[in-house]
């Protein structure tokens, strides 16, 4: 069953026979959003209605903050996982002035009951949503008992002693503490793109990389990790080192970029998927005097990346001696 993904706030009932809601952001898909999607997905099972999910880009977050909100998941991933996870009807709406200006009431008439025709809404205790927050639980199990629909609150998935978020993810991450933010993830971070090409200078420098350009998603690591590598559908099992940065010594880039070398790797990557896992990080990126400077920095990095990884160090050298 695919998926059908929708961005517009008015428009035809996508679920006549009724669905069963989540609302959110979904930044990650973490343990608490698969809660809730689990409950959307088994509850449409026993009911024979529509799995759907209300969500916003960019991320409410990312709206309102000055700063530069890091993503966990990009808009194609998050679209990915919520099919993988058994959702049929994906609303993601443009969260914009027009959106924010919506009172609770009006989001629950136009959106959850006009494109979805909800008859359960699955959301987290602490949800809220319309403009300044207004709407909560127990607006939405009043005018479900008007509108016809039930509202049903998941009790809040705690890891480690706190609830999980999108945000506690996105603090661990920038602090380099992989194993803690995969315990709240369900799964190892991994950011993944298409192989790009570059200017065929790492080949030259003897660490040839594949390039995942990141564009506008702004990245919650950045620096020089070890990692492991995943090509197509495959497990992340490759051993290798990456940069994610913007490479100011050399044809620096202003978008960041993500390079990943392979170990002991001699195929062509260029057009295919690639998902890369974070296992450590190394250092920051540096601006280095010269590319000899560079290089000799690289082989370091693999030296400690083969180690981090419990590889045997002695095999950099038998391969870039
Ligand atoms: C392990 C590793 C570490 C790197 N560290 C830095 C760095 O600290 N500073 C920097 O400017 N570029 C860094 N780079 C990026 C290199 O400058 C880049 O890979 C090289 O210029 C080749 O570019 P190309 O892929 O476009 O051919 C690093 C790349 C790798 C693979
Ligand atoms: N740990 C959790 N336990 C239960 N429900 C959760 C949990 N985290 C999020 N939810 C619920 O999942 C839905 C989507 O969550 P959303 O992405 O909006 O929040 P979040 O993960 O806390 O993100 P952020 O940290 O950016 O606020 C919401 O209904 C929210 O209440």
């Amino acid at each position: 069953m695919t998926l059908r993904l929708h961005r517009d706030v008015d428009g035809p009932c996508l679920a006549p026979e009724g669905s069963i809601v989540a609302i959110g952001a979904f930044d990650g898909l973490h343990l608490g959003h698969q809660t809730i999607l689990d409950e959307v997905r088994r509850r449409a099972e026993a009911r024979g209605l529509v799995p759907a999910v209300i969500t916003f880009e960019p991320l409410p977050r990312a709206f309102f903050s000055k700063e530069p909100v890091p993503r966990l998941s990009g808009v194609r991933e998050k679209a990915e996982g919520m099919g993988a996870a058994g959702i049929r009807e994906l609303l993601s709406l443009r969260f914009d002035e027009a959106l924010t200006a919506m009172s609770a009431e009006d989001f629950v008439r136009r959106v959850i009951v006009g494109r979805l025709a909800a008859r359960e809404v699955w959301v987290g205790e602490d949800f809220r949503f319309g403009h300044r927050r207004g709407g909560d639980f127990a607006l939405l199990q009043s005018m479900g008992a008007e509108l016809g629909f039930t509202a049903h609150a998941v009790p809040p998935v705690i890891v480690d002693g706190e609830r999980v978020s999108s945000s506690k993810v996105r603090t661990l991450l920038g602090e380099s503490r992989f194993a803690e933010a995969a315990r709240l993830l369900g799964r190892p971070f991994v950011i993944d793109g298409h192989v790009e090409h570059g200017q065929q200078l790492g080949r030259t420098l003897g660490y040839p990389t594949a390039n995942i350009h990141l564009s506008e998603r702004v990245s919650p690591v950045q620096g020089i990790f070890a990692v492991r590598i995943g090509v197509g559908d495959g497990p992340c099992s490759w051993p290798g080192v990456a940069s994610l940065g913007f490479r100011p010594t050399v044809n620096e880039v202003r978008e960041p970029l993500l390079e990943a070398h392979l170990f002991d790797f001699s195929g062509d990557l260029y057009g295919q998927r690639i998902g890369v896992e974070f296992v450590r990080k190394l250092r920051d990126e540096a601006k280095f005097d010269g590319l000899d400077a560079l290089t000799a920095q690289m082989r370091q990095d693999e030296i400690a990346a083969r180690q981090a990884l419990g590889m045997n160090p002695i095999l950099a050298s038998e391969t870039h001696g």
